[in-house]
């Protein structure tokens, strides 16, 4: 039989040393973070980490792209080894810094001088118990920078924001252009037909280069264009939300659909197409809208004949698509939707749409896009043919005067160009005699005119 003393005196021991196992323990725990914070505050340098994945694990991180591209972008010439991939449409190569590697870059702030900060790039894989669930999981990337702590609010307050905002811009660059356009499709389940977008690579080769039209008129386009790209902080300070609106009227082949795909290459942006008479109702109109990112241009080509929006319209109940449905979707729903987007409406006649539609702040600028002048021509003939007024003067002089004369859209006069590409003479002669035939068509529709008026002032009829 084991005494009761004992046997307390046993557990009592046990206890002890269990106490003291524990108390040592913390000990050790508690001199180890002592030290860590001595080293910690002897240590000048701190490090912020910027990991590839969100904490959801799922999405990439867009700032760690974003420090990506600045890195590869702008320090890339400071480190030895670079890797190349290709883009995920397997068109593109893209370079970027390589894993392991030391990366510096340089800052300089008003209030704390010049900093110098070390880049990490580095790879880590998780302990070999961890069981692999997705694919990418079996590493992750991170970027480190290390400064000196004197830097702390200044890279915190400046730099970082400063590598986000200009890696964005390179990412911004580098993308492909998108062209979207909306289509009735099954939903996933295939119980329903929904409306949504879908897209390609944008390839239009169209530039303002190449886009004929009064130069002074392209000029002040192209400002206007431009002020709206680097407009952001404008439209902040003014409390406008941030976006523009184009009509571009002409007759057919003067160059509208042209010159958006000239807007969309020199802005850089992706184009929505939007048919509406693919879109039911206002609400499937907000969501596909909803829907566009921002630096795009939304356009709805051909407005007048796409749907039914005159005023009178607003009248009828019973149209699912309305012009106020309209009118909220260019101005209404702008500011729920951040910014950075253009929106164009194309018409051949103007006068058919409702004031309401194009009013100046719904579409701030309205652009003719006319029949081809003189000015236009020689762009057309130096796009096409490589040449110059001085080279041809005589036949230029003719197809001034002709041109002043006849109203001939440039793409008719571009057709006349391409048909004997490799003898300009000829190609200049056919233009010649085109604009000739179509010159006498005009004045025999004049005089035929000018006799039904004299009949018609006199009561007779024409013979
Ligand atoms: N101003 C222009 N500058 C250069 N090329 C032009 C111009 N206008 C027309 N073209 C040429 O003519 C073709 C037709 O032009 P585009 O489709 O842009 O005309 P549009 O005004 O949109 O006509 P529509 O009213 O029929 O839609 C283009 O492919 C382009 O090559
Ligand atoms: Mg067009």
């Amino acid at each position: 039989m084991v005494d009761s003393k004992d046997l307390w005196a046993g557990l009592g021991s046990a206890l002890a040393v269990i106490v003291g196992l524990i108390t040592m323990f913390l000990n050790i725990v508690s001199i180890r973070l002592f030290i860590n914070r001595i080293g910690a505050f002897l240590n000048p340098y701190m490090q912020i980490t910027i990991h590839e994945y969100e904490d959801d694990g799922v999405e990439r991180s867009e700032f760690f792209l974003a420090v990506e591209a600045y890195l590869s972008k702008y320090c890339a010439n400071k480190v030895p080894r670079l890797k190349a991939e290709l883009s995920n449409d397997k068109r593109r190569t893209h370079v970027s810094v390589d894993d392991e590697q030391e990366i510096q870059d340089t800052f300089t702030d008003g209030v704390s001088g010049g900093a110098t900060l070390q880049w990490y790039a580095l790879t880590v894989y998780p302990s070999s118990q961890v069981i692999i669930s997705r694919p990418g999981d079996e590493k992750r990337r991170l970027y480190r920078v290390s400064f000196h702590k004197k830097f702390r609010a200044a890279v915190l307050d400046s730099y970082l924001p400063n590598v986000f905002e200009k890696g964005r811009d390179v990412i911004a660059k580098n993308r492909q252009l998108r062209l979207y356009s909306n289509s009735a499709g099954w939903n996933t389940r295939g119980t329903d037909v929904m409306t949504c977008w879908s897209h390609v690579v944008f390839k239009h080769p169209a530039t303002f280069d190449t886009l004929a039209m009064d130069p002074k008129v392209k000029e002040a386009i192209m400002d206007d264009l431009r002020a709206f790209k680097e407009g952001k902080d404008y439209y902040a300070k003014v409390g406008k939300a941030w976006k523009r609106g184009y009509l571009l009227f002409g007759p057919p082949g003067t160059g509208k659909s042209t010159m958006i795909a000239a807007m969309a290459n020199f802005l850089e942006y992706d184009v929505y197409d939007l048919e509406l008479t693919a879109v039911e109702s206002n609400s499937v109109l907000r969501s596909l809208f909803i829907e566009t990112t921002g630096k795009s241009i939304i356009v709805i080509e051909d407005i007048d004949r796409s749907v039914n929006i005159t005023s009178t319209s607003k009248e009828d109940y019973g149209a699912k698509l309305t012009l106020s449905g309209m009118l909220n979707f260019i101005d209404g729903l702008w500011s729920a939707c951040g910014g950075e987007r253009i929106i164009v409406f194309t018409t051949n006649n103007k006068d058919k749409l409702d004031p309401a539609l194009i009013r100046r702040g719904r579409m701030d600028r309205h652009i003719e896009m006319s029949y081809c002048r003189y000015e236009a021509f020689k762009m057309l003939a130096n796009n096409y043919l490589h040449i110059e007024e001085h080279q041809f003067f005589e036949l230029f002089g003719e197809i001034q005067q002709l041109l002043e004369e006849v109203d001939m859209s440039p793409a008719d006069v571009a057709e006349h160009l391409l048909t004997k590409r490799k003898d300009t003479d000829a190609c200049l002669k056919a233009l010649v005699v085109a604009l000739k035939n179509a010159k006498d068509d005009k004045d025999k529709a004049k005089a035929k005119e000018q006799v039904v008026e004299i009949h018609g002032e006199t009561g007779g009829s024409p013979s």
